[in-house]
């Protein structure tokens, strides 16, 4: 990949966790349980679908929070954004992470990147800071997915947006996530001393 990250982001974290999953697998329910118990001020969230809205509401003069709240007013410009945003990732794949992973949250020194889709999302964490990378895709099963409100949806759970990352990457670890309570925090407990011993061996 020939662009650098940014000024800000290029302060190297110590970690950075890339999470997958599908649709209603529990990212978001994991990936904020680890934050949580990492500490607020150790570990920043980052979204990649979060710089789509407000960059498309930026280059277009639209109001970013009428844009992220559920009104017709993004409705209106929904499939526009998802064209602009596939076309600027067209020219440019790694345009989403470097905005994602800039700003003041890049200080902190671990990354979670909580929504991963593509190839090349992975490979621009994986190009730059690949020794701090670790790759974690979140399963779990339709009939629990269901239950947690997900339906299958044609055009998004077939789209590539959806689907690039189901082969073809090695996982560094595989969090089932069907609410087995116990089972999910042995996962949790053996990522978050991963992380410690990660964070103390920068520290020594
Ligand atoms: N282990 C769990 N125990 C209890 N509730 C859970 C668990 N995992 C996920 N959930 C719940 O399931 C719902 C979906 O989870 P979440 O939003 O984390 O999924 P997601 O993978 O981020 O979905 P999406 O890709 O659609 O944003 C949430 O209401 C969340 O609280």
């Amino acid at each position: 990949m020939s662009d650098r990250p940014s000024v800000v982001s290029r302060i190297t974290p110590a970690v950075v966790l890339v999470f997958s999953g599908k649709r209603k697998s529990g990212k978001d329910f994991i990936t904020e349980i680890i934050q949580k118990r990492l500490g607020f001020e150790v570990c920043s969230i980052m979204r990649l679908s979060g710089p789509l809205k407000s960059q498309y509401a930026k280059e277009h003069r639209l109001d970013a929070d009428r844009l992220l709240d559920a009104t017709s007013y993004k409705e209106h410009y929904r499939a526009d954004m998802i064209k602009w945003g596939e076309e600027r990732r067209q020219k440019d794949p790694s345009y989403f992470c470097r905005l994602a992973t800039e700003g003041m949250s890049a200080l902190k020194p671990v990354w979670i990147i909580s929504d991963a889709r593509r190839k090349t999302d992975i490979e621009y964490f994986n190009s730059f800071y690949k020794e701090q990378t670790l790759l974690i895709r979140v399963q779990a099963k339709e009939s629990v997915r269901m239950d947690r409100g997900w339906k299958f949806t044609s055009g998004v759970d077939d789209a590539e947006s959806e689907c690039d990352l189901d082969s073809g990457i090695t996982w560094h670890m595989i969090i089932d996530n069907n609410g087995q309570e116990e089972q999910l925090n042995i996962h949790l407990q053996t990522l978050i001393d991963k992380i410690n011993n990660k964070l103390q061996s920068q520290d020594s």
